[in-house]
């Protein structure tokens, strides 16, 4: 896979400075980064009070790679301390670096949670954790993590994907691929615009998986929107053998299609990928875990922008497995109106 240019976005070092100490100012407010109230206010607040050369930085995506890598931020390694063996011990490890996230996140737009995933947090730790080494979640390492849309079975899913990078001492790739960059034939991309199977819940969601109150809602793989083609893609659950021939063959050669596009990108500790998960699918490549406190480590925040316009209208109808989506407004955490 070529490791192709991604297009770069470098803070400036007032920009830098500022995130920081906002960052260490909040964190004092509100002593913790889990989800509060007055987190949120405190998030909202700054976010307004942002520079126009940070809000320049955080502008929407504008090129088809459906992402970018923001540069400049540091992460002091003896500071951080040790990467947990999981999200459950991880707790307020490297916060300050969650609420700089945050605060990214809320200048482009606002930060979402899930109930049923990682307790709530509005930040996710992704590391190797012992026992998940073969599941297609942030946890495995050990294989290819195929590539995927973000929380692809629900309709409150993010639009835009944030992976800051802590720790990556054996340069292990985030892969990503754009269905801008894609050539597919009018006919394939016509089967795949039709809704014909489910995209079930993944194993980060276990409650989600016990669902069965209502039949799950086939959803359709593309979508041509106003500005081009957006993409809700997860292979590994989908069951597109229930799926007509046509559609099958159809959504191979797009599989095939993101394959060969596909890019990998290598964080260093303080780079962020921010990728636009309507326009690109994310994945990581397969390697060893150390489980020594050394292993590579992510935090990972998930964002709503309002008055987006790159889905299907018919979603809105869709009962999302019974997640709940929490959304980081000021004063208050709750679904959102879809
Ligand atoms: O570990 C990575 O590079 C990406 C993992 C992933 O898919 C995610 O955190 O959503
Ligand atoms: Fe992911």
């Amino acid at each position: 896979m070529p490791t192709a240019p991604v297009p770069v976005r470098h803070l400036d070092d007032a920009s830098v400075r500022w995130l920081r100490r906002s960052a260490e100012q909040i964190l004092n407010a509100c002593g913790t980064s889990a989800a509060s109230p007055r987190l949120f206010d405190n998030l909202a607040r700054a976010a307004g009070e942002s520079s126009g050369r940070l809000r320049h930085h955080c502008r929407p995506i504008d090129t088809a790679d459906g992402l970018f890598v923001l540069r400049g931020l540091r992460v002091d390694a003896d500071d951080l301390g040790a990467t947990p063996t999981g999200w459950a011990t991880a707790g307020d490890n490297g916060a300050v670096h969650d609420i700089m996230l945050l605060l990214l996140a809320s200048v482009m737009g606002h930060p979402i949670a899930w109930e049923g995933q990682q307790e709530g947090r509005f930040v996710h730790n992704i590391v190797p954790s012992p026992g998940h080494e073969t599941e297609q979640t942030g946890a495995s390492s050990t294989v290819l993590l195929s590539p995927h849309t973000e929380d692809a079975f629900h309709p409150g899913r993010a639009h835009l994907l944030m992976l800051g990078c802590m720790r990556n001492h054996d340069r292990i790739a985030t892969t990503a691929a754009s269905v801008r960059k894609t050539h597919l034939a009018e006919q394939d991309v016509q089967a795949l615009t039709r809704a014909t199977v489910p995209i079930l819940p993944d194993d980060a969601y276990t409650q989600a998986q016990g669902y069965a109150r209502q039949p799950s809602p086939a959803v359709p793989t593309l979508f041509a929107a106003e500005d081009g083609l957006t993409l809700r893609f997860d292979p590994a659950y989908t069951p597109l053998r229930d799926a007509d021939v046509p559609y099958q063959h159809a959504y191979r050669r797009l599989h095939a299609e993101l394959a060969r596009v596909s890019v990998a990108v290598i964080l260093e500790p303080g780079e962020t990928l921010v990728v636009d998960n309507d326009l690109a699918v994310h994945g990581r490549v397969p390697f060893q875990p150390r489980y020594d406190g050394t292993d590579r480590w992510l935090k990972r925040a998930s964002i709503r922008v309002p008055g987006r316009r790159t889905r299907p209208p018919s979603e809105a109808g869709e009962h999302g497995y019974g997640q709940a989506v929490l959304t980081a407004r000021p004063g208050r955490a709750r679904t959102p109106k879809l």
